[in-house]
């Protein structure tokens, strides 16, 4: 399985990326965090690469990883496709619209959470929604996946064989807010390594785009503008950009937004002191 092979490559043949670097391609290994009690932050290691469409595929070796990621990404791409045409079907579109608005371009990024001698003190990833339009999840064995519902921490049992997929804020924005983001954020294990691979939409690029206004005209101009560059918003588990994401989104509810979707912003905040720092988009949704 892809995410098994990745640690099979030698890492001299994978570029490392500098996060600070907003020009450098989004291809090869990223140390997200490094340890920090007083962050309460783990250390995160990331690999990310684009598997769709196959004129972007990256890297091009080796060989036989290229080869397990094509035949990955084909049930990926038939999975998400399917879960587009549901959702779309949700909102009385035709079945194609949304995968038409986000489809286009898929990223595949693996997560690595070494054992961490603090798993009490110290998260994985803080809490976050996605900025990709879906996000599947294929994780091994080490249970480490919490999300937010009602105000409560859920700990996603680890189920064999089952992928867990996530709806993303591209997703929230083209419904204007009908689907919700997923609210969540993970843990880190004393002993054993936590790893898991999520094949994402790689739909950051899409808003403002004249094909969510066309395909899906009814839903509400408010969600189709951001002030984020890809690089950004890609990076945007990081609290602050966060942050400054939830604003623009705000904003964008303010300033042009249908009554229908205004009356999105009763939904009462997240307690702060169950999801740590502040409470990021859930907030601001229907409930
Ligand atoms: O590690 C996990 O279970 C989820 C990781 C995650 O949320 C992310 O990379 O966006
Ligand atoms: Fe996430």
């Amino acid at each position: 399985m892809v995410v098994d092979r990745h640690h099979d490559i030698p890492s001299s043949r994978v570029p490392i990326i500098d996060l600070s670097n907003p020009d450098q391609e989004l291809g090869g290994y990223a140390r997200k965090y490094t340890l920090d009690l007083e962050k309460r932050r783990g250390t995160v290691d990331q690999l990310f690469h684009n598997i769709w469409p196959p004129s972007a595929v990256n890297p091009k070796n080796p060989q036989d990883y290229r080869e397990v990621n094509a035949e990955c990404t084909k049930h990926v791409k038939m999975l998400s496709e399917k879960i587009m045409e549901w959702l779309s079907e949700g909102l009385g579109l035709r079945r194609e619209a949304i995968n038409e608005v986000v489809g286009g371009e898929y990223l595949l990024n693996v997560n690595y959470y070494p054992p961490c001698p603090h798993p009490d003190v110290i998260r994985g990833l803080n809490p976050h929604t996605d900025v990709s339009g879906l996000t599947l999840l294929i994780t091994n064995e080490i249970p480490g996946f919490q999300v937010f519902k009602d105000d409560q921490l859920i700990e996603v049992e680890y189920i064999p064989f089952t992928v867990i997929v996530n709806i993303s804020d591209q997703i929230l924005r083209l419904s204007s807010g009908r689907y919700k983001s997923v609210l969540h954020q993970t843990t880190v294990d004393k002993e054993r390594i936590r790893m898991l691979g999520l094949p994402k939409i790689r739909s950051w690029d899409l808003f403002p785009s004249l094909s969510a206004k066309t395909i899906l005209p009814n839903l509400g101009p408010c969600y189709t503008r951001t002030t984020f560059t890809a690089r950004e918003i890609c990076y945007s588990q990081d609290v602050e950009v966060f942050e400054r994401f939830n604003e623009s989104f705000e904003a964008e509810v303010t300033d042009e937004g249908t009554p229908e979707s205004k009356n999105c912003n009763t939904r009462k905040p997240i307690s702060k002191t169950c999801c740590g720092p502040k409470p990021f988009i859930m907030d601001k949704l229907c409930s």
